[in-house]
């Protein structure tokens, strides 16, 4: 085979690691596929700026279209976000038979469907393990070693950046803005961390992830989100006292021919593999009806971890064009969409409430669960040294989010009831 030829859109964080890698496991690289592999052409908004990596200024354009037209790029490598422009970039590749690895869980979460089926039809290669998870193969982990499982349900920890915060958070006591700053500074945050801190960018890798574990167009809107920017200290060390770790847990879960998909901070059992996730590392935990339980665990953000991902989907094209069997990166969905509505959503449930400390209070917050059938895990009452309030502490067992919406609506409505402080998921004591 001739030398293949690289068109990489991007020279961040995560464009510099691809081209270290590549210049670094050349030899590797030659051995898997039998012949070199050279980025020619590198798309910058700047050209002048100061790069991590030492490269010919020559291969530099900000013109993409020297890049995405070029006839001797054989692939084109994305990793300089955005969605709407950057989808006509990649779509224009395929178009020029260009085969695309991407990072871009941004675009991949809006626009996958509309791009795996242009790639199809050009018999091109679209491969984006890097856009969930980094550098862990979690894509490929579910559509080869898992291929010949019915997954039931997944957990990911799945945005560094939350994670990094909520650890700082839980271990140090450390003040959100501080770490979130830190977050930033270190490159794991997205260029408007408020992707990372909402949810939004969990939310992205949920979507996709649910797609291909699920066999079932899931839409990103179909995702329900919460982010961390309003989880507190006192909630995590309420947490910590009952024996959780709070964590930004991506949930999808399939009863029967129906499937949920959301994110939102959530409270894992001290014990759970999930609760020793750590820092800016990521993890998935798959639950399949014949392998069990399995986890796959790693760093989910960096420059090099994530480039390793993007790299290695890079091999798996070349190794296709060697074999000559491009253009099968999409599968059809097996299933058609089939949400669970409110009442089919069940999981535990923490909550904080501050009430009046007069007799009979608590029993009026006991009947609105009771009379739903809805029963406490952990109870914990402290006195507030205030106003003659007391703080109440819940954990319930199973619990449809339909009747937990209407409690917490009539909590609101209790006249000993001052404020309900916050309220979390719980997820991890049992998998149903
Ligand atoms: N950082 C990480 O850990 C991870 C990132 N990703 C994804 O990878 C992608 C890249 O992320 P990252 O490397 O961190 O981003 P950076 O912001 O570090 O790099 C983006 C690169 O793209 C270039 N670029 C952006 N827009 C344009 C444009 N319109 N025209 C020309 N050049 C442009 C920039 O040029 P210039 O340098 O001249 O400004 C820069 O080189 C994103 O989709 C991100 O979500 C996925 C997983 C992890
Ligand atoms: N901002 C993202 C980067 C990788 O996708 C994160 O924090 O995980
Ligand atoms: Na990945």
């Amino acid at each position: 085979m001739k030398k293949i030829n690289v068109g990489l859109l991007g020279l961040g964080t995560v464009g510099s690691g691809v081209v270290k890698i590549i210049k670094d496991h050349q030899d590797k690289l030659m051995h898997l596929i039998g012949c070199p592999v050279e980025v020619t052409k590198i798309l910058v908004k700047d050209i002048e700026k100061a790069r991590q990596v030492v490269v010919d200024k020559n291969y530099l354009t900000k013109d993409v279209y020297e890049v995405i037209r070029d006839p001797e790029v054989d692939v084109v490598i994305e990793v300089m976000g955005g969605i709407e422009e950057t989808k006509d970039f990649l779509l224009e590749a395929l178009q020029n038979k260009k085969h695309v690895v991407t990072a871009n869980k941004d675009l991949m979460a809006v626009y996958g469907s509309e791009l795996l089926s242009v790639a199809t039809e050009n018999g091109c290669d679209l491969f984006y393990e890097a856009s969930v998870a980094g550098g862990i193969p979690i894509l490929r982990g579910l559509v080869d070693g898992l291929a010949s499982d019915r997954i039931n349900k997944l957990m990911g920890i799945v945005n560094g950046t939350t994670n990094f915060i909520l650890t700082k958070m839980s271990k140090y006591g450390s003040p959100y803005d501080e770490v979130l700053k830190e977050a930033q500074d270190l490159g794991y945050a997205e260029a408007d961390p408020t992707a990372d801190v909402e949810g939004l960018d969990a939310a992205r890798k949920m979507a996709i992830l649910s797609r291909l574990g699920f066999s079932m167009n899931v839409d990103l809107e179909d995702v329900s989100v919460k982010g961390i920017s309003s989880v507190t200290a006192e909630d995590i060390n309420y947490s910590k006292r009952l024996g959780y770790t709070m964590k930004l847990i991506g949930v999808a879960q399939r009863q029967g021919e129906k499937v949920e998909v959301s994110v939102q901070p959530t409270l894992l059992p001290d014990y759970h593999p999930l609760a020793s996730v750590n820092d800016e590392y990521n993890a998935v935990y798959v639950y399949g009806e014949a392998v069990g339980e399995t986890m796959f665990y790693g760093p989910g953000a960096g420059s090099l971890p994530t480039a390793t991902a993007v790299v290695s989907d890079l091999v798996g094209v070349m190794k296709n064009m060697r074999l000559g069997v491009n253009g099968n990166s999409a599968v059809a969905p097996q299933f058609d969409k089939n949400l669970k509505l409110p009442e089919e959503i069940y999981s535990q449930r923490f909550l904080r409430i501050h009430v009046a400390d007069q007799v009979g209070a608590f029993s009026k917050i006991t009947s609105l669960f009771s009379e739903r059938g809805v029963s406490f895990e952990k109870i914990l009452q402290l006195p507030l040294k205030k106003d003659d309030l007391a703080e109440i502490v819940i954990v319930t067992h199973q619990a449809s989010q339909k009747d937990f919406e209407e409690i917490l609506q009539l909590l609101n409505d209790l006249a000993v009831v001052d404020n309900v402080k916050s309220t979390y998921r719980v997820e991890g004591n049992s998998w149903t």
